[in-house]
């Protein structure tokens, strides 16, 4: 089994603790793509995790050098920017990817070029769940027809530092919930790359990023990351709620995404899950 993995950040970090601990044997290989700034910081999580992870652990600086190390497939765990960069490239190789930076594929020509890539080699993008669930029965309910689909982010002023909540609202100074955003799943995920990845997630397997609302909301009087579903469809209606820790490195970022990373891994390797 050999992995490659785009990012070596918070949920990089924490989905190869998990497979470090959960893997029934080492992989044969590793291989981080970091970007020449990080390639210290990649090698010393590698090795960090030690032989329990894998026999050999890389860390390359391009897409083509990532490739040469014949992963069986890609996650990313990057950004944006990440798939952008490298998302066509993967899946013109014919590598399967999963893709964690669900928000970069409101923009529909990266969409496009992703699904050409994809089409010409047989390989397959797969989105990872990330900070949500519910994503099966909204596929399902999907078929039978949707009316009506809101996804509600809530999450302490801080986890909005640095995002365009700061011109709309004085994060440290909110007494009380404030919805700063309401609008398209489109615009939420272009506007708020680290945050809305869940939103894009949404409304790719549900109503679209048109139809898709969404609310965000700076909230002091929680701790955790709130996540909220709510469908009106014609085979049932549902609500969802996730109450998400937030990441001790990152409190934009629900720990469930690093753990459903881990289980997508997992999944995609046969008689890979330890007892
Ligand atoms: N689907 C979901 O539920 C969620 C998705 N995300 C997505 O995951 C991304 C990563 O989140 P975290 O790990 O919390 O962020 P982080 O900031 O802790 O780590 C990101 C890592 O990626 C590296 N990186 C950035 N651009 C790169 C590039 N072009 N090539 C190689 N490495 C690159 C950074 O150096 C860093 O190590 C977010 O930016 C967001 O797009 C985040 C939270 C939830
Ligand atoms: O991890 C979360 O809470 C969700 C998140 O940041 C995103 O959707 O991008």
């Amino acid at each position: 089994m050999r992995l490659a993995i785009i990012g070596y950040g918070t949920i990089a970090r924490q989905a190869l603790n998990v497979l470090a601990r959960d893997l029934a044997r080492p992989l044969d290989a590793i291989v981080c793509l970091a970007r020449a700034d990080g390639a210290g910081r990649a090698q010393d999580l590698l090795e960090s995790l030690g032989a329990g992870l894998a026999g050999e652990r890389l860390v390359v600086g391009t897409v083509s050098e990532l490739l040469s190390h014949r992963p069986d497939f890609v996650a990313e765990a990057a950004g944006h920017k990440a798939l952008q960069d490298y998302g066509a490239p993967i899946l013109a190789a014919g590598k399967h990817l999963l893709v964690t930076s669900a928000g970069a594929l409101a923009d529909d020509d990266l969409r496009a070029g992703l699904d050409a890539a994809a089409q010409q080699s047989g390989a397959r993008y797969r989105i990872c769940p990330g900070a949500v669930g519910g994503l099966d029965i909204l596929a399902a309910a999907k078929l039978s027809g949707l009316q009506d689909v809101l996804y509600t982010s809530r999450k302490p002023p801080k986890a909005w530092a640095g995002t365009p909540a700061e011109r709309l609202v004085d994060l440290a100074a909110l007494k009380a919930a404030h919805v700063f955003y309401e609008g398209s799943a489109g615009a939420a995920a272009r506007d708020y790359p680290q945050n809305a990845n869940v939103a894009a997630t949404i409304a790719l397997l549900g109503a679209g990023f048109a139809a898709t609302r969404v609310r965000l909301i700076a909230d002091p009087a929680v701790s955790r990351n709130v996540h909220e579903l709510s469908v009106r469809s014609s085979c049932a209606d549902f609500d969802i709620r996730i109450s998400g820790q937030p990441s001790p490195e990152n409190p934009k970022t629900s720990l469930t995404t690093g753990y459903a990373l881990a289980n997508q891994i997992l999944d995609l390797w046969p008689h890979s899950r330890g007892a």
